[in-house]
């Protein structure tokens, strides 16, 4: 069976896989195998013999993300609510996984929307951040994934995400930056077409994060 997962479906987000992946669980941990050897080690001995099996697992939990739809992890937490006010989720963090190295993308998102007659479960917005952060990814795509969710479900006045994050790929290899974090904003609606609202979420999630 042929699992069909188009870039666009990576894109939008709105993925659930239906079928089984074609590669099964025996073979991932062959190939964690097969590295191992390539590093010079050897997979027999006590601390490695099931470490294939432990990478597959952690893995698979890590994009657990390509198998959760909005739907599911909603579960019909939208409620109807007249209120024109900001809400704000802040610090929600992040444990992503970087497309490039598979390698950990560590963070916070903040994020924040003005209702149009709907508001959501608050609990809702972080899983709604772990579903996309559970994916490999740039932290771009989840940004604005986050964002679009948002949109698609409330049709808001607005929605305002800002990811900031620090990329183990930047950190413990390539350019070895551990102190460099990144921040990623996606503004929709009143947040993009209003310098004064999208200040006044700025003034909100001042702070100074520290990531290790
Ligand atoms: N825009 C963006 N880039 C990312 C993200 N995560 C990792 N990268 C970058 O992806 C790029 C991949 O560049 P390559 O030159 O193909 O890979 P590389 O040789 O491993 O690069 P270095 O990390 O510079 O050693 C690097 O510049 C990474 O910093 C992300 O979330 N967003
Ligand atoms: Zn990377």
């Amino acid at each position: 069976m042929t699992l069909s997962i188009s870039r666009d479906d990576i894109r939008s987000g709105t993925l659930k896989t239906k079928a089984e992946p074609p590669v099964s669980d025996q073979e991932m941990e062959q190939a964690v195998r097969t590295l191992l050897l390539g590093l010079g080690e050897d997979p027999d001995r006590e601390g490695l013999i099931d470490t294939p099996k432990r990478v597959v697992k952690a893995l698979k939990f890590l994009t657990s993300g390509y198998h959760q739809s909005l739907g599911d992890l909603l579960n019909g937490a939208v409620f109807h609510e007249n209120t024109n006010e900001m809400v704000l989720v802040r610090d929600i963090d992040l444990f992503s996984s970087c497309e490039h190295h598979i390698l950990p993308i560590l963070g916070r998102a903040h994020v924040a929307y003005i209702p149009n007659g709907k508001v959501i479960g608050l609990s809702k917005i972080a899983r709604i951040c772990e579903m996309y952060a559970r994916r490999l990814q740039v932290q771009e795509r989840l940004t604005a994934q986050i964002a679009d969710a948002l949109e698609g479900l409330l049709k808001p006045q607005g929605v305002a995400v800002v990811v900031e994050a620090s990329h183990m790929c930047m950190v413990m290899r390539g350019v070895q930056k551990p102190g460099s974090w990144t921040t990623t904003s996606a503004m929709r609606g009143v947040f993009a077409a209003d310098p004064k609202t999208r200040q006044e979420f700025m003034s909100l999630i001042r702070h100074s994060p520290s990531f290790h």
